[in-house]
């Protein structure tokens, strides 16, 4: 794991943008296209706003989503729209984006389309909870186990998060660790103090864990104050 610490939530969105951006430009020097899973929630909002800004041909990127929440897309709470909202303006207007959810009442559906149709995923980019959640891998949630299986062949998952409105459809830990890069975004002393903890214990009362806690794909943490 590695740290990246900065003074303020603008410096490490920016960064943060900078990094994936150059790491995507990166890899369109030697592949046809590049695919990114990102972050939903409320902290995204300046990082979404710096990279949509960023030069590089968007149009050989597809972005997809870590996690959604099972609503409609012009629901506040939806993760496709905020990334609509922020993420697909500007030079980014021009990347493809792949929707986890396309009916929020047969998630089932979008399960059996994430197995069949979703595409490589060369970059993750998510989020923590203060309760040590990432994306929507919830402590507590009844499913919790399965979307930690390592041996799970399914890409995505329902999640029934206890402590957080709606029902989820998350991403394995398993189709997460296939990136072949993890960025973590956080900010507070209260998150940064749960990420260091989990480096000590592999348990599902921090999900984050076994991000930590793995060997298959770089994780660099963006973290302010
Ligand atoms: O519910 C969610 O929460 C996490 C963390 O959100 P944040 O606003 O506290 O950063 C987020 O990463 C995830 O994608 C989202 O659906």
């Amino acid at each position: 794991m590695y740290w990246h610490t900065f003074h303020t939530s603008n410096d490490a969105s920016g960064a943060l943008a900078r990094a994936v951006a150059a790491e995507i430009a990166q890899r369109l020097e030697t592949q046809p296209r590049v695919t990114v899973a990102m972050p939903g929630g409320r902290s995204p909002v300046a990082f979404f706003d710096a990279l949509s800004r960023e030069d590089i041909d968007w149009s050989r990127v597809t972005v997809t989503l870590v996690d959604e929440r099972l609503v409609d897309e012009s629901h506040e709470d939806s993760n496709a729209g905020l990334v609509r909202r922020h993420l697909l303006q500007n030079r980014a207007a021009a990347a493809t984006f792949w929707p986890l959810v396309t009916d929020p009442a047969r998630p089932e559906a979008d399960i059996a389309r994430l197995d069949k149709e979703l595409p490589a995923i060369d970059l993750v980019v998510f989020g923590m909870g203060e309760d040590g959640h990432a994306g929507s891998l919830y402590p507590g949630a009844p499913e919790l186990d399965e979307g930690l299986d390592l041996d799970n062949p399914h890409a995505g998952l329902v999640i029934t998060p206890p402590s957080a409105p709606h029902q989820r459809l998350s991403l394995t830990l398993a189709r997460l660790l296939t990136a072949e890069k993890l960025y973590l975004a956080i900010q507070g002393r209260a998150k940064a103090q749960i990420l260091q903890a989990s480096g000590w214990a592999l348990t599902g009362r921090w999900p984050i864990s076994y991000f930590v806690q793995q060997a298959k794909a770089p994780l660099e943490v963006f973290w302010a104050p």
